[in-house]
This record gives C-alpha cells, structure tokens and sequence, in this order.
C-alpha cells in the first residue's frame, strides 16, 4: 500500500522549551495510527505541525510524497481535523455550521452528504438545534461530523472520544474502523482511552517527553516490549520517570 504521510527529524520549540524532538515515522493509506503518551508529552502539538496550525522549529512532513511546505494548499483540502478543544459558532444551528464548511471546502452533493453524516454520527435529531445548545458530547460529534463532511484522505482527531459516554466510545471507534476500511483513508488520532485504541488501531506511536519511544504495528510493539495489551505496554514505557 502507498505511503500517505512521512515525517523526517521534525522538531519544535516554544520558547526555550523543546516540546518535540527528531520525531520521524511514516503511513501508509489504511493505517489507524494512535499517539500516546502522558499529558504535556507533545502530542496536540505534533498534530498541529502535521495541520500546519503551528510551524515546526526543523524538520519535514510529506504528504503523499509532495513536500507539505511547498504544497500546502492542494494537501490541506485533504485533511480533515476534529479537536475537543474546537467549537463551532454557537449562534448558528448544527446544519448551518455544516454548510458554511461544506461550502468552503465545495463538497460535491452537500445536502445529502450532510445527512448521511448526520445519521451516522447519531446527530441527525439535532440537525436544527443551535450550536449552543449541544452537550459536549454532542459537540464532539458534530466535530466528528465536520472532520469527514469534505471526503478527507487523511482525519486527525485530538481525543476524538473525550467526553462521550462508553457506549458512544465503542460506537465512534467502529465508525472509525469502518470509514478506514469502506474508503480506505488514514486515521491518526490521539487518545487516553488505551483499550479503545487497542481495538482500532494497527499502528502506535508513544511520545514520551517530545520523543518518539516506540513505532509501530501494535503487535510488533508487544512483542519487541515483551507485553499482551496497550495498557501494560503505557504503564512499562511510562513510568513515574516520565511525569
Ligand atoms: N503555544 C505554546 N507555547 C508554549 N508552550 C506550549 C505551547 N503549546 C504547547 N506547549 C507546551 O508543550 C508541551 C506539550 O503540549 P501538548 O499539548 O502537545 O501535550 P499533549 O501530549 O497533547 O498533552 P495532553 O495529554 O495533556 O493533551 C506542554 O508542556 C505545553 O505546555
């Protein structure tokens, strides 16, 4: 399978802070890789520099073999994004805010598109509701929603379950699962919810204190860590060391 994303060494620093050092891995189209790692480990930031929402201090990302920095705007239009941390305007109702993005993005049978999704991520009773009436729940959905409205090649997703109760969380990872697999596109995400992440994603990568510790398919990573689930394999790389 071809590789869709390629970081080389990227590095970043805020201040005298080095928040991410030399982190280099690659993708390939299908993969589900999930970032984990303690909370300040780097990994919001890495997706930022893989978004271009902040700039890296050095290093590189291709996308699909094309320079990310020579080729922004033809790449950009195929990622997607969905944050905890990302509100919709309030003042507009759910539909709405989904047509200015689908606009923006000229997403070919809108109306259509916006139901199909709708209906999927279980949102569609709330499709005339403001915005600021979701529960944060609700809001992560409808983030979800967004993320995947423009047919995105590539969807990162910043803790995409935080917030969603258990029988969500297992609901959302099997769409996850299941969007990779019907239109073969690439998921990065990060999550703190390691046996969810266990279930969907083939690839991990651990960052611990900007650092990438550990690369790979999940079960090379338990073999080469000499563990049997994500969780022994987090508490054995992270240990009080890393806080
Ligand atoms: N704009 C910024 N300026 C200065 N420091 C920053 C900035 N953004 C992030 N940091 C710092 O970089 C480090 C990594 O932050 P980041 O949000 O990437 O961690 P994280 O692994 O996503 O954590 P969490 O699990 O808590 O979400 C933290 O120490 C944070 O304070």
């Amino acid at each position: 399978m071809s590789q869709v994303l390629k970081t080389v060494s990227l590095s970043k620093i805020f201040g005298s802070k080095r928040v991410l050092e030399k982190v280099s891995f690659e993708l390939k189209r299908g993969d589900i890789l999930g970032i984990i790692g303690p909370n300040g480990a780097g990994k919001t930031t890495l997706l930022y520099l893989l978004l271009d929402i902040v700039l890296p201090t050095s290093g590189q990302v291709f996308y699909f073999g094309k320079d990310f920095k020579k080729h922004k705007t033809e790449i950009l239009i195929k990622l997607g994004f969905a944050s905890q941390y990302l509100n919709l305007p309030y003042s507009l109702t759910v539909e709405e805010n989904l047509k200015v993005f689908g606009h923006f993005y000229e997403v070919s049978s809108l109306n259509k598109r916006i139901d199909e999704l709708l209906e999927l991520f279980k949102l569609y009773h709330k499709k005339k509701v403001l915005t600021r009436y979701l529960s944060s729940g609700e809001m992560m959905r409808l983030n979800l929603v967004r993320a995947f409205l423009h047919r995105p090649e590539i969807v990162f997703l910043d803790e995409p379950t935080a917030g969603l109760d258990p029988e969500y969380v297992k609901y959302i990872s099997q769409i996850l699962k299941e969007e990779v697999i019907s239109r073969k596109i690439t998921i990065v995400l990060t999550s703190h919810q390691l046996g969810e992440l266990e279930r969907i994603a083939n690839k991990i990568l651990l960052l611990k204190q900007g650092k990438v510790v550990g690369f790979g398919e999940l079960k090379d990573l338990f073999e080469a860590f000499q563990v049997k689930s994500l969780e022994e394999l987090y508490f054995k790389v992270f240990d009080e060391t890393s806080f």
